[in-house]
Protein backbone atom coordinates (compact mmCIF):
# COMPACT_ATOMS: atom_id res chain seq x y z
CA UNK A 1 0.00 0.00 0.00
CA UNK A 2 1.04 3.87 -0.79
CA UNK A 3 1.74 6.39 1.86
CA UNK A 4 3.23 9.14 2.89
CA UNK A 5 6.10 8.54 5.68
CA UNK A 6 7.83 11.89 6.79
CA UNK A 7 6.65 13.62 3.72
CA UNK A 8 8.11 11.07 1.55
CA UNK A 9 5.99 8.63 -0.58
CA UNK A 10 6.37 5.00 0.19
CA UNK A 11 5.10 2.23 -1.50
CA UNK A 12 5.73 -0.01 1.10
CA UNK A 13 4.23 1.57 3.70
CA UNK A 14 1.67 -0.45 5.68
CA UNK A 15 -0.59 -3.31 5.54
CA UNK A 16 -4.33 -2.89 5.07
CA UNK A 17 -5.35 -5.62 6.64
CA UNK A 18 -4.57 -7.40 10.35
CA UNK A 19 -3.53 -11.40 10.80
CA UNK A 20 -7.06 -12.37 10.66
CA UNK A 21 -7.38 -10.84 7.36
CA UNK A 22 -9.80 -8.45 8.14
CA UNK A 23 -9.56 -5.15 6.43
CA UNK A 24 -8.51 -2.02 8.81
CA UNK A 25 -9.22 1.76 7.35
CA UNK A 26 -6.64 4.21 8.58
CA UNK A 27 -7.61 7.51 10.83
CA UNK A 28 -7.65 11.09 8.76
CA UNK A 29 -5.32 13.12 10.12
CA UNK A 30 -6.17 16.58 8.75
CA UNK A 31 -8.83 17.77 11.42
CA UNK A 32 -9.22 21.45 11.56
CA UNK A 33 -12.18 23.18 10.90
CA UNK A 34 -14.46 25.87 9.26
CA UNK A 35 -16.46 27.44 11.96
CA UNK A 36 -18.36 30.81 11.18
CA UNK A 37 -17.34 32.60 14.65
CA UNK A 38 -14.99 35.19 14.75
CA UNK A 39 -12.51 33.78 16.53
CA UNK A 40 -12.35 30.79 14.09
CA UNK A 41 -8.80 30.10 12.50
CA UNK A 42 -10.57 29.12 9.62
CA UNK A 43 -13.40 31.09 8.65
CA UNK A 44 -16.63 30.73 6.25
CA UNK A 45 -15.92 33.22 3.13
CA UNK A 46 -16.62 32.38 -0.76
CA UNK A 47 -13.83 31.75 -2.90
CA UNK A 48 -11.50 30.35 -0.10
CA UNK A 49 -12.14 26.87 0.34
CA UNK A 50 -11.40 24.39 -2.86
CA UNK A 51 -12.46 20.80 -2.52
CA UNK A 52 -10.10 17.87 -3.72
CA UNK A 53 -12.43 15.17 -4.77
CA UNK A 54 -12.76 12.09 -6.80
CA UNK A 55 -16.07 11.35 -8.52
CA UNK A 56 -15.27 7.59 -7.86
CA UNK A 57 -14.93 7.94 -3.68
CA UNK A 58 -17.94 7.61 -1.65
CA UNK A 59 -16.47 9.72 0.97
CA UNK A 60 -16.05 12.42 -1.35
CA UNK A 61 -18.80 12.21 -3.10
CA UNK A 62 -20.87 13.18 0.27
CA UNK A 63 -18.99 16.72 0.51
CA UNK A 64 -19.94 17.01 -3.76
CA UNK A 65 -23.89 16.15 -3.11
CA UNK A 66 -23.81 18.45 0.14
CA UNK A 67 -22.14 21.25 -1.62
CA UNK A 68 -24.88 20.71 -4.28
CA UNK A 69 -28.10 20.50 -2.55
CA UNK A 70 -27.12 23.85 -0.92
CA UNK A 71 -26.19 25.40 -4.05
CA UNK A 72 -22.23 26.41 -2.85
CA UNK A 73 -20.79 26.13 -6.22
CA UNK A 74 -19.62 29.73 -6.64
CA UNK A 75 -18.55 29.47 -3.16
CA UNK A 76 -16.33 26.37 -2.95
CA UNK A 77 -14.64 25.35 -6.56
CA UNK A 78 -13.75 21.82 -7.04
CA UNK A 79 -10.83 20.03 -8.31
CA UNK A 80 -11.64 15.95 -10.09
CA UNK A 81 -8.87 13.88 -9.76
CA UNK A 82 -8.11 10.34 -12.24
CA UNK A 83 -10.70 8.01 -11.11
CA UNK A 84 -7.75 5.67 -11.60
CA UNK A 85 -5.22 5.50 -8.72
CA UNK A 86 -1.89 3.63 -9.26
CA UNK A 87 1.16 3.24 -7.56
CA UNK A 88 1.99 7.13 -7.13
CA UNK A 89 -1.42 7.28 -5.70
CA UNK A 90 -4.17 10.39 -6.66
CA UNK A 91 -3.29 12.33 -9.46
CA UNK A 92 -4.54 15.22 -11.63
CA UNK A 93 -5.48 13.97 -15.74
CA UNK A 94 -7.39 17.18 -17.13
CA UNK A 95 -7.21 15.50 -20.57
CA UNK A 96 -9.46 13.02 -19.34
CA UNK A 97 -13.58 12.63 -19.49
CA UNK A 98 -14.70 14.08 -16.34
CA UNK A 99 -11.63 14.87 -14.78
CA UNK A 100 -9.84 18.43 -13.62
CA UNK A 101 -6.55 20.07 -13.09
CA UNK A 102 -5.53 21.11 -9.90
CA UNK A 103 -6.94 24.75 -10.03
CA UNK A 104 -5.47 26.07 -6.94
CA UNK A 105 -1.29 24.61 -6.67
CA UNK A 106 -0.88 22.89 -10.62
CA UNK A 107 -0.08 20.07 -9.23
CA UNK A 108 0.66 16.63 -10.89
CA UNK A 109 -0.57 14.31 -7.98
CA UNK A 110 -2.59 15.10 -4.80
CA UNK A 111 0.19 13.94 -2.58
CA UNK A 112 2.02 17.23 -3.44
CA UNK A 113 -0.77 19.11 -1.62
CA UNK A 114 -0.46 16.90 1.38
CA UNK A 115 3.41 17.50 1.70
CA UNK A 116 3.03 21.30 1.26
CA UNK A 117 0.51 21.54 4.19
CA UNK A 118 2.69 19.62 5.96
CA UNK A 119 6.17 18.51 4.95
CA UNK A 120 6.54 15.55 7.41
CA UNK A 121 3.30 14.20 6.64
CA UNK A 122 3.22 10.86 7.62
CA UNK A 123 -0.79 9.36 6.28
CA UNK A 124 -2.61 7.87 3.15
CA UNK A 125 -3.55 10.32 0.78
CA UNK A 126 -6.97 10.25 0.67
CA UNK A 127 -10.15 12.19 -0.55
CA UNK A 128 -11.44 14.79 -0.66
CA UNK A 129 -9.44 17.42 0.99
CA UNK A 130 -10.38 20.61 1.90
CA UNK A 131 -8.28 23.00 1.24
CA UNK A 132 -7.57 26.88 2.48
CA UNK A 133 -6.13 28.65 -0.30
CA UNK A 134 -5.88 31.68 1.91
CA UNK A 135 -3.10 29.41 4.26
CA UNK A 136 -2.40 27.25 1.79
CA UNK A 137 -3.15 24.36 3.82
CA UNK A 138 -5.68 21.17 4.38
CA UNK A 139 -8.09 22.19 6.89
CA UNK A 140 -9.67 18.89 6.88
CA UNK A 141 -9.68 15.62 4.87
CA UNK A 142 -12.62 13.87 6.84
CA UNK A 143 -15.26 13.32 4.95
CA UNK A 144 -17.99 13.40 7.93
CA UNK A 145 -16.67 16.20 8.89
CA UNK A 146 -16.12 18.04 5.54
CA UNK A 147 -20.10 17.76 5.09
CA UNK A 148 -21.20 19.05 8.35
CA UNK A 149 -18.99 22.21 7.59
CA UNK A 150 -20.51 23.30 4.45
CA UNK A 151 -23.74 22.51 5.68
CA UNK A 152 -23.72 24.75 8.98
CA UNK A 153 -21.22 26.96 8.51
CA UNK A 154 -21.69 28.13 5.07
CA UNK A 155 -25.41 29.26 5.06
CA UNK A 156 -24.46 32.87 4.18
CA UNK A 157 -23.10 31.47 0.69
CA UNK A 158 -25.18 28.97 -0.18
CA UNK A 159 -28.13 29.27 -2.86
CA UNK A 160 -30.45 27.47 -1.48
CA UNK A 161 -32.25 27.28 2.04
CA UNK A 162 -30.96 23.64 2.84
CA UNK A 163 -30.39 22.47 6.36
CA UNK A 164 -29.52 19.13 6.34
CA UNK A 165 -28.73 18.67 9.96
CA UNK A 166 -31.84 20.44 11.23
CA UNK A 167 -32.39 21.00 14.71
CA UNK A 168 -35.06 18.73 16.42
CA UNK A 169 -33.23 16.12 14.33
CA UNK A 170 -29.36 16.30 15.37
CA UNK A 171 -29.09 13.75 17.56
CA UNK A 172 -31.05 11.07 15.49
CA UNK A 173 -28.89 12.00 12.18
CA UNK A 174 -25.68 11.22 14.26
CA UNK A 175 -26.96 8.57 15.70
CA UNK A 176 -27.42 7.06 11.88
CA UNK A 177 -24.55 8.36 10.40
CA UNK A 178 -22.60 6.26 12.97
CA UNK A 179 -24.99 3.34 13.12
CA UNK A 180 -24.49 2.56 9.51
CA UNK A 181 -20.99 3.36 8.89
CA UNK A 182 -19.50 0.14 10.31
CA UNK A 183 -21.65 -1.86 8.38
CA UNK A 184 -22.93 -0.43 5.23
CA UNK A 185 -20.36 2.29 4.28
CA UNK A 186 -17.54 0.92 5.35
CA UNK A 187 -18.92 -2.79 5.33
CA UNK A 188 -18.91 -2.75 1.47
CA UNK A 189 -14.80 -1.79 2.07
CA UNK A 190 -14.83 -4.83 4.78
CA UNK A 191 -16.28 -7.69 2.22
CA UNK A 192 -14.42 -7.08 -0.91
CA UNK A 193 -10.94 -6.53 1.21
CA UNK A 194 -11.18 -9.73 3.16
CA UNK A 195 -8.10 -11.92 2.68
CA UNK A 196 -10.39 -14.61 4.73
CA UNK A 197 -13.86 -16.66 4.70
CA UNK A 198 -14.58 -15.45 8.13
CA UNK A 199 -13.93 -11.43 7.99
CA UNK A 200 -16.04 -11.63 4.87
CA UNK A 201 -18.88 -13.91 6.15
CA UNK A 202 -19.12 -11.64 9.20
CA UNK A 203 -18.87 -8.42 6.90
CA UNK A 204 -22.08 -9.71 4.14
CA UNK A 205 -24.17 -10.53 7.13
CA UNK A 206 -23.71 -7.48 8.91
CA UNK A 207 -24.21 -5.13 5.70
CA UNK A 208 -27.26 -7.09 4.55
CA UNK A 209 -29.17 -7.40 7.85
CA UNK A 210 -28.40 -3.41 7.78
CA UNK A 211 -29.48 -3.46 4.82
CA UNK A 212 -32.81 -5.01 5.78
CA UNK A 213 -33.20 -3.21 8.41
CA UNK A 214 -33.73 0.10 6.58
CA UNK A 215 -35.27 -1.22 4.07
CA UNK A 216 -38.10 -1.93 6.18
CA UNK A 217 -38.00 1.50 8.85
CA UNK A 218 -38.25 3.40 4.77
CA UNK A 219 -41.52 1.01 4.21
CA UNK A 220 -43.19 4.09 6.22
CA UNK A 221 -40.99 7.54 6.43
CA UNK A 222 -39.44 9.32 3.06
CA UNK A 223 -35.74 9.76 4.60
CA UNK A 224 -33.67 7.90 6.75
CA UNK A 225 -34.08 10.18 10.13
CA UNK A 226 -38.30 10.46 9.47
CA UNK A 227 -39.70 13.03 7.45
CA UNK A 228 -37.03 15.58 6.63
CA UNK A 229 -33.96 14.72 4.33
CA UNK A 230 -30.24 15.00 6.01
CA UNK A 231 -26.58 14.49 6.48
CA UNK A 232 -27.67 10.85 7.32
CA UNK A 233 -29.29 10.37 3.66
CA UNK A 234 -26.15 12.12 2.28
CA UNK A 235 -24.32 9.19 3.85
CA UNK A 236 -26.40 6.36 2.89
CA UNK A 237 -26.87 7.28 -0.78
CA UNK A 238 -23.68 7.90 -1.68
CA UNK A 239 -22.64 3.76 -0.47
CA UNK A 240 -26.25 2.87 -2.42
CA UNK A 241 -25.64 4.61 -5.39
CA UNK A 242 -22.40 2.56 -6.11
CA UNK A 243 -24.46 -1.32 -4.61
CA UNK A 244 -25.34 -2.62 -7.45
CA UNK A 245 -22.23 -1.26 -10.11
CA UNK A 246 -19.94 -2.42 -8.14
CA UNK A 247 -20.76 -3.45 -4.75
CA UNK A 248 -22.82 -5.88 -5.59
CA UNK A 249 -19.65 -7.85 -8.17
CA UNK A 250 -16.52 -6.83 -7.38
CA UNK A 251 -16.88 -6.73 -3.43
CA UNK A 252 -19.22 -9.74 -3.32
CA UNK A 253 -22.03 -8.29 -1.45
CA UNK A 254 -24.23 -10.32 -3.90
CA UNK A 255 -26.48 -11.71 -1.78
CA UNK A 256 -29.12 -9.25 -3.16
CA UNK A 257 -29.08 -5.87 -5.66
CA UNK A 258 -30.28 -2.67 -4.14
CA UNK A 259 -32.96 -2.33 -7.13
CA UNK A 260 -34.41 -5.99 -5.31
CA UNK A 261 -35.48 -3.95 -2.37
CA UNK A 262 -39.05 -2.47 -2.39
CA UNK A 263 -37.92 0.68 -0.34
CA UNK A 264 -34.61 1.30 -0.84
CA UNK A 265 -34.41 1.04 -4.56
CA UNK A 266 -37.10 3.92 -5.18
CA UNK A 267 -35.35 5.99 -2.04
CA UNK A 268 -32.04 5.73 -3.65
CA UNK A 269 -34.03 7.44 -6.91
CA UNK A 270 -35.84 9.77 -4.67
CA UNK A 271 -32.38 10.93 -3.72
CA UNK A 272 -30.68 10.88 -6.96
CA UNK A 273 -33.71 12.95 -8.48
CA UNK A 274 -33.43 15.08 -5.62
CA UNK A 275 -32.29 19.05 -6.73
CA UNK A 276 -32.64 18.23 -10.18
CA UNK A 277 -34.09 21.31 -12.00
CA UNK A 278 -36.03 20.34 -15.24
CA UNK A 279 -36.28 24.04 -16.01
CA UNK A 280 -32.53 24.17 -16.25
CA UNK A 281 -30.45 24.08 -19.34
CA UNK A 282 -29.43 20.37 -19.66
CA UNK A 283 -28.13 18.45 -22.57
CA UNK A 284 -30.00 18.48 -25.59
CA UNK A 285 -31.76 15.00 -25.16
CA UNK A 286 -32.44 15.98 -21.22
CA UNK A 287 -30.14 13.74 -19.42
CA UNK A 288 -28.92 14.69 -16.26
CA UNK A 289 -25.95 12.72 -14.00
CA UNK A 290 -22.71 12.72 -15.59
CA UNK A 291 -23.78 13.32 -19.01
CA UNK A 292 -25.41 16.94 -18.04
CA UNK A 293 -21.84 17.83 -15.61
CA UNK A 294 -19.34 19.97 -16.72
CA UNK A 295 -15.92 21.06 -15.15
CA UNK A 296 -16.59 22.09 -11.30
CA UNK A 297 -13.41 23.90 -11.63
CA UNK A 298 -15.10 26.41 -13.91
CA UNK A 299 -16.39 28.48 -11.10
CA UNK A 300 -12.89 28.54 -9.70
CA UNK A 301 -12.06 29.65 -13.45
CA UNK A 302 -14.39 32.70 -12.83
CA UNK A 303 -13.53 33.46 -9.17
CA UNK A 304 -9.82 33.67 -10.97
CA UNK A 305 -11.55 36.15 -13.45
CA UNK A 306 -11.70 33.79 -16.30
CA UNK A 307 -14.63 33.75 -18.17
CA UNK A 308 -17.18 30.91 -18.22
CA UNK A 309 -20.78 30.58 -20.17
CA UNK A 310 -23.12 32.78 -19.17
CA UNK A 311 -25.77 30.23 -19.28
CA UNK A 312 -24.07 28.25 -16.79
CA UNK A 313 -23.57 31.15 -14.14
CA UNK A 314 -26.86 30.72 -12.41
CA UNK A 315 -27.30 27.05 -12.61
CA UNK A 316 -27.49 25.19 -9.34
CA UNK A 317 -26.74 21.57 -9.70
CA UNK A 318 -28.92 18.10 -8.52
CA UNK A 319 -27.55 15.07 -6.79
CA UNK A 320 -27.58 13.89 -10.43
CA UNK A 321 -24.79 15.52 -11.65
CA UNK A 322 -22.34 14.48 -8.73
CA UNK A 323 -22.88 11.14 -9.97
CA UNK A 324 -20.57 9.98 -12.44
CA UNK A 325 -21.22 6.04 -12.83
CA UNK A 326 -18.13 6.02 -15.29
CA UNK A 327 -15.21 7.22 -13.02
CA UNK A 328 -16.96 4.90 -9.83
CA UNK A 329 -16.71 1.94 -12.43
CA UNK A 330 -13.04 2.40 -13.96
CA UNK A 331 -11.98 3.26 -10.24
CA UNK A 332 -13.03 0.45 -8.65
CA UNK A 333 -12.54 -2.20 -11.31
CA UNK A 334 -9.01 -0.98 -12.23
CA UNK A 335 -7.29 0.30 -8.71
CA UNK A 336 -7.99 -2.74 -6.80
CA UNK A 337 -5.15 -5.27 -8.44
CA UNK A 338 -5.62 -7.93 -5.44
CA UNK A 339 -9.03 -7.89 -5.95
CA UNK A 340 -9.30 -7.88 -9.92
CA UNK A 341 -5.90 -8.58 -10.96
CA UNK A 342 -7.04 -8.45 -14.91
CA UNK A 343 -8.80 -4.80 -14.19
CA UNK A 344 -11.77 -5.75 -16.30
CA UNK A 345 -14.53 -3.30 -15.87
CA UNK A 346 -18.09 -5.47 -15.33
CA UNK A 347 -20.62 -4.39 -18.06
CA UNK A 348 -23.49 -4.03 -15.98
CA UNK A 349 -26.86 -3.93 -14.51
CA UNK A 350 -28.07 -0.42 -16.43
CA UNK A 351 -30.27 0.76 -13.54
CA UNK A 352 -32.72 3.62 -14.34
CA UNK A 353 -32.01 5.97 -11.78
CA UNK A 354 -34.25 8.84 -13.31
CA UNK A 355 -37.89 6.37 -13.11
CA UNK A 356 -40.67 7.61 -11.29
CA UNK A 357 -40.29 6.92 -7.83
CA UNK A 358 -44.04 7.65 -6.06
CA UNK A 359 -41.45 8.11 -2.34
CA UNK A 360 -43.50 11.65 -2.29
CA UNK A 361 -46.69 9.88 -1.27
CA UNK A 362 -44.61 9.04 1.98
CA UNK A 363 -44.96 11.44 5.24
CA UNK A 364 -42.05 13.98 4.30
CA UNK A 365 -40.59 16.30 1.44
CA UNK A 366 -37.04 17.91 0.51
CA UNK A 367 -36.84 21.47 1.77
CA UNK A 368 -38.55 23.95 -0.17
CA UNK A 369 -36.04 25.02 -2.23
CA UNK A 370 -35.29 21.73 -3.58
CA UNK A 371 -38.57 20.47 -3.63
CA UNK A 372 -39.33 23.01 -6.17
CA UNK A 373 -36.65 21.63 -8.35
CA UNK A 374 -37.65 18.29 -7.96
CA UNK A 375 -37.50 16.19 -11.50
CA UNK A 376 -41.33 14.11 -9.78
CA UNK A 377 -42.81 17.30 -9.68
N1 LIG B 1 -12.01 8.71 6.45
C1 LIG B 1 -11.87 9.22 5.17
C2 LIG B 1 -11.66 8.09 4.18
C3 LIG B 1 -11.41 8.60 2.81
C4 LIG B 1 -10.87 7.50 1.90
O1 LIG B 1 -10.53 6.40 2.35
N2 LIG B 1 -10.80 7.80 0.60
C5 LIG B 1 -10.23 6.82 -0.32
C6 LIG B 1 -10.96 6.86 -1.65
S1 LIG B 1 -12.56 6.14 -1.59
C7 LIG B 1 -8.81 7.20 -0.65
O2 LIG B 1 -8.54 8.33 -0.99
N3 LIG B 1 -7.90 6.23 -0.55
C8 LIG B 1 -6.53 6.40 -0.87
C9 LIG B 1 -5.62 5.60 0.04
O3 LIG B 1 -6.11 5.01 0.99
O4 LIG B 1 -4.43 5.58 -0.21
C10 LIG B 1 -13.11 10.03 4.84
O5 LIG B 1 -14.22 9.55 5.10
O6 LIG B 1 -12.95 11.13 4.34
Amino acid sequence: MNMLVDGEWRTDAYEANDDDGSFQRQQTTFRDRVRDDPDAEFQPEAGRYHLYVSYACPWAHRTLVTRALKGLEDAISVSVVDPYRGEDGWQFAPEKEGCTRDHVRGADYLRELYVEADPDATCRVTVPVLWDKREDTIVNNESEEIMRMLDTEFDDYATRDVDLYPEGYRDEVDRIIDEIYEPINNGVYRAGFATRQEPYDEAVDNLFAALDHWDEVLADQRYLAGDRLTEADVAMFTTLVRFDNVYHTHFMCNVQYVREYDNLWPYLRDLYQTGVDDRREGTPDGRTGSGARRDPGERLDEANGEERPVSEATRDSGVAETVDMDHIKEHYYTTHPDVNPHRIVARGPDLDFEAPHERDELPGSPPADLAAASADD
